[in-house]
């Protein structure tokens, strides 16, 4: 006889399924909502509202834009969606305006020091991303060996940030390394305003995997008498701008990271496996003194808040499925943290701030 499981759910009522439907229909479809973000910002709207002094009307931008006349219901159509879902501002009917989401996206607005975030916005609904996306069913079915590629390395054959990857696709591979950069640059500059005993009282700090030294920079800006070493791959630092100011050291994390009082790791956990922070964790240990002689580790990265909800726990686990898709690493949580910290061989750690989905944490040795 067949087992008899009782059912789990009661059937939903009438209610419940109109809801659902339209909810369903909402969990299908909001994809469309990056999409005409995409399309937005490859017109150049966010731009034109900010050049039109603040706010425009649907002709002011198919004007402005040169697009043709007979589009201005259906950009209409677009900027509704927009609207609704808090990309931009309509405070009277057929009249759009910015919010400090689309103020990122203009041309030539720097926030301390850095251009637009225009590049997350093209990587991230690139069609290199959305392949991998795609592919995520199939690489779970997939029973590989260790280490597991990404499903974004198991459909394009390559892992994103690889050289190979510029070979097989330089437009990609440029909207990529565009997208990290204005992902990791963006901060700087409120992390030394909200938390500027980080660096205080430092007399060295390496930045380990610092890119091209823009973080670095911003450091010695703020505080001119910490010597600062940028650790990161040779191809990267041969392409740094030339500094003073900071000592680029061309190395490799898992060899050798120059000796400092601290060793930051910004953006750079959570790209790896754990196996691999645990690895990168104890090689910066051994380059800082101890906890009395003022040894530290800085790491700037997203700390999950699993207790709580709404649009910034979505945002930490959607750069999660980011990391999932396309990297080999993770988005941790306090929990994930400590564990790595301690069998890396650190005795404590402190999260000194929450800066949106993004922890400034200390690991002291
Ligand atoms: C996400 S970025 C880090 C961003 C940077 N910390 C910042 O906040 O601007 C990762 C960096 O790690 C570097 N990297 C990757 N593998 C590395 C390795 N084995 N040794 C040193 N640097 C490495 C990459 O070249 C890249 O610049
Ligand atoms: C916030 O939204 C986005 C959108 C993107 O398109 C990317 C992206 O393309 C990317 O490579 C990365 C990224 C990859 C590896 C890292 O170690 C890292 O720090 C960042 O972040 C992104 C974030």
């Amino acid at each position: 006889m067949a087992a008899h499981h009782a059912p789990t759910m009661a059937v939903p009522t009438d209610a419940q399924l109109i809801q659902a439907q339209a909810d369903l229909w909402r969990h299908s479809l909001c994809y469309f909502t990056p999409m005409a973000l995409r399309c937005a910002v490859q017109l150049g709207i966010p731009t034109a509202i900010h050049r039109l002094g603040g706010t425009a009307s649907l002709s002011d931008l198919v004007t402005a834009l040169s697009l043709p006349p007979s589009k201005t219901p259906y950009l209409g159509r677009i900027m509704r969606l927009l609207v609704t879902s808090g990309v931009l501002a309509s405070h009277k009917e057929g009249i759009y305006s910015l919010v400090p989401l689309s103020y990122l996206l203009v041309d030539g607005v720097f926030i301390d020091g850095e251009a637009s975030q225009v590049a997350i916005v093209i990587a991230a609904t690139s069609r290199h991303y959305l392949d991998a996306a795609l592919g995520l069913a199939d690489w779970f079915k997939k029973d590989v060996a260790h280490p597991l590629p990404a499903p974004f390395e198991d459909v394009h054959g390559v892992m994103i940030l690889e050289e190979s990857m510029a070979l097989l696709d330089p437009e990609a591979d440029k909207v990529i390394h565009e997208a990290l950069a204005a992902h990791d640059h963006m901060g700087i500059g409120t992390i030394l305003r909200e938390c500027h005993d980080l660096f205080k009282g430092l007399d060295s700090l390496t930045d380990c995997c610092g890119g091209d030294g823009t973080t670095a920079r911003a450091i010695v800006q703020a505080f001119p008498h910490i010597k600062i070493h940028v650790l990161d791959l040779p191809k990267v630092i041969e392409k740094a701008p030339p500094s003073d100011a900071v000592n680029y050291v061309a190395g490799d994390l898992f060899h050798s990271i120059p000796a400092a009082q601290a060793v930051m790791l910004k953006l750079v956990l959570h790209f790896w496996s754990d196996e691999d922070c645990i690895n990168i964790l104890s090689h910066c240990k051994k380059a800082i003194p101890s906890r009395e002689a003022g040894g530290k580790l800085i790491i700037i990265d997203i700390v999950v808040d699993p207790s709580s909800s709404g649009p910034l726990l979505e945002t930490q686990l959607l750069m999660d499925v980011l990391m999932l898709t396309c990297t080999r690493g993770r988005q941790r949580d306090e929990n994930d943290w400590s564990s790595i910290f301690i069998k890396a061989g650190f005795s404590d750690y402190k999260i000194i701030k929450m800066l949106g989905a993004r922890g400034v944490i200390e690991v002291y040795p």
